[in-house]
């Protein structure tokens, strides 16, 4: 079943990868519908040849202007502008080409083109007549029919330069913006995966945090702090799986404080509390790291005990049974001693837990019958009650039996 923080989180995480998944899809389809072609074009070429002809025109009304056939340079002035006329063209068609394959709106750059063929037409009408002039000779009538046509020249090829300069700063410029919006749009994108990338991090180390809380509540003993009977049982089961591969001994204490009732009764619930916390302080002071120590329900407690023989942990039952008397008890329980019995066994060849933990509890049983404050085990066996006489595991099933009768 999944819990609500989990639904949460879930949805928080679709959240982010649904916010992320839509920003790349709109900056995806902006670049491949705007962005694209723009930022693939380089400009920079075309201002350079836009710049360097924009002098054209200036030339080409100063050459004409020039022209005197009463100058003594008249001839040098005429060979000028020989020079000058058919190199107008060449640019013209040059930047004509540049213009066509760029990626300019062709809406834009369209008047520009009709105006440039014109002055094509133009400059070649004026390249056959200053041709024809230089044959037949350039006398002031024709130097002012070549002025007229020359100035129209020149304004129209200053109108299309100025255009086209305009038009390929203003592609440059959009370019420039646009470069820095993909820039700022990847940065955005940059932040938002690695605070995406981080809050994925920071819900699973809280999961995980959640996790390990409810590991820790579903075998812990909230009253001592203990483990609990469900614990007890899958460290039981693990150490059994690993004598199969490495053989040590191992025991079981099973451990049931005496007339606990009575201190309930006696001095009050809280106070039976307080006991049991203080027992369990006992026992967590004296095993080992690796024994498992748990609460089984009321006032019985349980030690694993591994690499552990029944001697050793008869001797522990003891440490133990002797603190338990030695205890302080909360004030209010005056000087009453607070005693426990206590079953010990020792796994034995072909045992499951279940045999082992039914063994110490009929020795436990043994221990209450033979009248409590006692630790029974099968290597050093008690004295029942007075008889003076030590019991063996088969009498300690008959006496169960009996009690049972
Ligand atoms: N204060 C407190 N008492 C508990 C708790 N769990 C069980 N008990 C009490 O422990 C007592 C156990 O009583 P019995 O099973 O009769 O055992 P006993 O009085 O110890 O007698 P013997 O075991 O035969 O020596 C009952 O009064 C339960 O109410 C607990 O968490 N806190």
């Amino acid at each position: 079943m999944t819990t609500a923080p989990a639904r949460a989180l879930r949805h928080r995480l679709l959240l982010a990868f649904g916010l992320i998944v839509a920003t790349c899809a709109a900056a995806i389809t902006y670049y491949a519908v705007h962005a694209r072609q723009h930022v693939g074009a380089d400009y920079t070429a075309m201002v350079a040849d836009v710049v360097r002809s924009q002098s054209d025109p200036q030339e080409l009304r100063t050459a004409l202007m020039r022209l005197d056939d009463g100058h003594p340079d008249h001839r040098a002035h005429q060979e000028e502008l020989g020079e000058l006329l058919p190199r107008i063209p060449r640019r013209i068609e040059n930047l004509r080409v540049q213009v066509l394959r760029s990626d300019l709106p062709r809406q834009d750059y369209a008047p520009l083109i009709d105006e440039l063929d014109l002055v094509q037409e133009r400059i070649a009408t004026l390249q056959a007549r200053f041709d024809r002039a230089q044959r037949d000779g350039l006398d002031g009538e024709e130097i002012e029919a070549l002025r007229t046509l020359g100035l129209e020249v020149e304004a129209g090829l200053a109108w299309s330069y100025s255009e086209l300069s305009l038009l390929v700063q203003n592609a440059s410029a959009g370019q420039r913006h646009l470069m820095e919006w993909l820039t700022a749009a990847v940065f955005g994108l940059l932040v938002m995966v690695v605070a995406a990338v981080g809050a994925v991090m920071l819900m699973m180390l809280r999961l995980q945090r959640q996790r390990d809380e409810l590991r820790h509540l579903s075998q812990t003993d909230m009253l001592t702090g203990l483990f609990n009977r469900r614990r007890l049982q899958e460290v039981a089961e693990q150490e059994f799986t690993r004598r199969q591969r490495h053989p040590s001994p191992l025991s079981l204490m099973l451990l049931d404080l005496d007339h606990f009732k009575h201190i309930n009764d006696a001095f009050g619930h809280p106070v039976g509390d307080e006991v049991l916390s203080s027992f369990a302080e006992i026992l967590r002071h004296q095993v080992r790291r690796l024994d498992t120590v748990a609460r089984m329900g009321g006032e019985e407690f349980a030690v694993l005990l591994p690499d552990t023989d029944g001697q050793d942990a008869r001797q522990l039952a003891e440490r133990v049974r002797e603190a338990t008397r030695a205890m302080p008890l909360p004030t209010e329980a005056g000087d009453y001693r607070l005693t426990v019995s206590i079953g010990v066994t020792e796994a034995r060849q072909g045992d499951s837990f279940e045999h082992l933990y039914t063994r110490a509890d009929r020795r436990l049983y043994a221990a209450k019958e033979a009248g409590r404050d006692r630790v029974v085990s099968g290597d050093a066996l008690p004295e029942v009650a007075n008889t003076g006489t030590p019991l063996d595991d088969d009498e300690l099933d008959a006496l169960q039996q009996d009690t049972a009768r």
